[in-house]
């Protein structure tokens, strides 16, 4: 029966700051690290053994992914990396302070940046120290200026259909290491949330979320691998 893991990254060093981060490239902290580790652990002991990892161009993703396998004996297994399994971007809030924001723009305004599912922060302004346009890793790729969690799934679902999915149906046990809002996309999908109820769902970081697939790659109800 073809598995999904989805981890989303152990802490990162602006999510300690409490910074709004999107595609900005920051790394693990140690208690990232350590939940990272925790999590291959975890597959370890559940008898869990991907065959096939996807992941985003951000550090703290694919560390998160390197470190999960290693716990479990499985960095050796094919990668691929991918811009669509990035982040949301943050577009003008990209390095600012979560609760200075809500100061200056009120509770309500910065819940529907975070959390509504068509409303985009405010663009990213050309020139900002945040842009990444000349960051050869995007390369040919339109950055965004700033995305929706709409926005996000335009660009998660497609990859995941031309080129998760086809792996997952030929039988692998797929480990997909990603983002919050990336994942909350994803799991959006799998999961058949509606727009409205979206908005309350959190994915937590470095804790493995199981789908298991049926003959007609069906999704089951998805489950926390430390529940199982
Ligand atoms: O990009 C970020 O700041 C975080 O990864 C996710 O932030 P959020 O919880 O505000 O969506």
């Amino acid at each position: 029966m073809p598995k999904l893991i989805l981890v989303r990254h152990g802490q990162s060093q602006w999510n300690l700051e409490n910074r709004f981060t999107g595609w900005w490239d920051v790394d693990l902290t140690e208690r990232g690290v350590e939940e990272a580790m925790a999590a291959g652990a975890l597959m370890k002991d559940k008898g869990v053994e991907p065959t096939r990892a996807f992941t985003s161009f951000q550090t703290r993703a694919i560390r998160t992914l390197h470190l999960a396998l290693h716990q479990c004996n499985r960095l050796w297994i094919p990668e691929t990396k991918d811009w669509r399994l990035n982040e949301r971007h943050y577009g003008g809030l990209t390095g600012l302070d979560k609760q200075e924001t809500r100061e200056k723009h009120g509770d309500e305004q910065v819940h529907i940046w975070r959390r509504s599912f068509d409303v985009p922060p405010p663009e990213m302004e050309a020139g900002s120290k945040y842009d990444l346009s000349s960051d050869p890793r995007y390369a040919g790729i339109d950055i965004p200026t700033t995305e929706s969690l709409k926005l996000t799934i335009e660009r998660v679902l497609p990859y995941w259909e031309s080129d998760i999915l086809p792996v997952l149906a030929s039988g692998e046990t797929v480990i997909i290491s990603a983002h919050g809002n990336s994942l909350r996309a994803l799991v959006k999908h799998l999961s058949q949330i509606s727009d409205d109820d979206i908005t309350g769902l959190e994915i937590p970081t470095g804790q493995p979320i199981i789908y298991d697939f049926d003959d007609g790659m069906r999704p089951g109800e998805r489950y926390y691998l430390k529940d199982s």
